[in-house]
């Protein structure tokens, strides 16, 4: 598989805590993939759209400033999620084995400024699904879910966010460091979706010959595939 040494330190990291970044358009299953991530490694889930969700809940001051801008699915000032997710990292620091954030950087700018202030991740998984497959699985969570933007008009605009501004994100840790990104088709089922995903993580922690289906895919040439071209 492709090369996944980091150099880069940070000192206000807790060594050896990995951070993993979850990208995807939306409804590509990243909060699916996360469960089943933190199923087996036990790592904290970070959902920047959970924690924008809750301060809306709330009615925080974050909340009001936020509401809107998710309801037209744009994105919030990176100030914002920077700020939820480096205190939910700080409170979690000497209680958890790693951190996976769900859904953030979701423009280059913002992937700058986490390299900058927090450090790089150990792996980046991007979660690769057509369009028309991620507006069905929207609008049917939709019909449960309550979230304010699972509309058909919300929608539209949280894919034109994607393409022009999150899109960029997985090229910009793909040129940062070959190897750092894995680009995983979504739409198999969330179990196939997975398997490739927790190789590439027993991958970076050095374990993947404890598992026979990863050792097999390390040692053959396919694994190739899993680096993002
Ligand atoms: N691989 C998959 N195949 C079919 N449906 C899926 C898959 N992954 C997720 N879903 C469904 O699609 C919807 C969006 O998934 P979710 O994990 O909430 O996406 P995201 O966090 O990227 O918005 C959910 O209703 C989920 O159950
Ligand atoms: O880092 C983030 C994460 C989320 N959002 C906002 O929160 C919404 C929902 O994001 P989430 O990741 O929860 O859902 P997805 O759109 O991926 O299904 C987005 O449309 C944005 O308005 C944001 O601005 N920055």
């Amino acid at each position: 598989m492709g090369q996944r040494k980091v150099c880069h330190h940070n000192p206000n990291l807790p060594k050896g805590r990995p951070i993993i970044f979850v990208l995807g358009g939306p409804g590509s299953g990243k909060g699916t993939q996360c469960d089943r991530i933190v199923r087996d490694f036990g790592y904290l889930h970070l959902s920047a759209g959970d924690l924008l969700r809750d301060e809306v809940k709330y009615g925080t001051e974050i909340g009001q400033e936020c509401e809107q801008l998710m309801k037209d699915g744009k994105l919030v000032p990176v100030e914002v999620t920077l700020k939820l997710i480096k205190k939910a990292m700080k409170e979690n620091r000497n209680s958890t084995t790693g951190f996976l954030i769900d859904g953030f950087p979701r423009a280059v700018d913002q992937a700058e400024v986490f390299e900058k202030k927090v450090g790089r991740p150990k792996l980046v998984v991007f979660l690769d699904c057509p369009r028309e497959e991620m507006e069905k699985r929207l609008l049917k969570r939709g019909e449960t879910s309550g979230r304010s933007d699972d509309n058909m008009d919300t929608i539209l605009k949280r894919f034109d966010t994607f393409l022009l501004e999150s899109m960029p994100v997985v090229k910009y840790y793909d040129n940062l460091q070959p190897g750092l990104v894995i680009k995983v088709s979504s739409v198999p089922p969330p179990d196939d979706v997975y398997k490739e995903i927790y190789c590439a993580i027993l991958g970076f922690r050095g374990e993947m010959d404890t598992d026979p289906m990863c050792a097999a895919l390390h040692h053959s040439d396919s694994c190739d595939r899993l680096s993002f071209a």
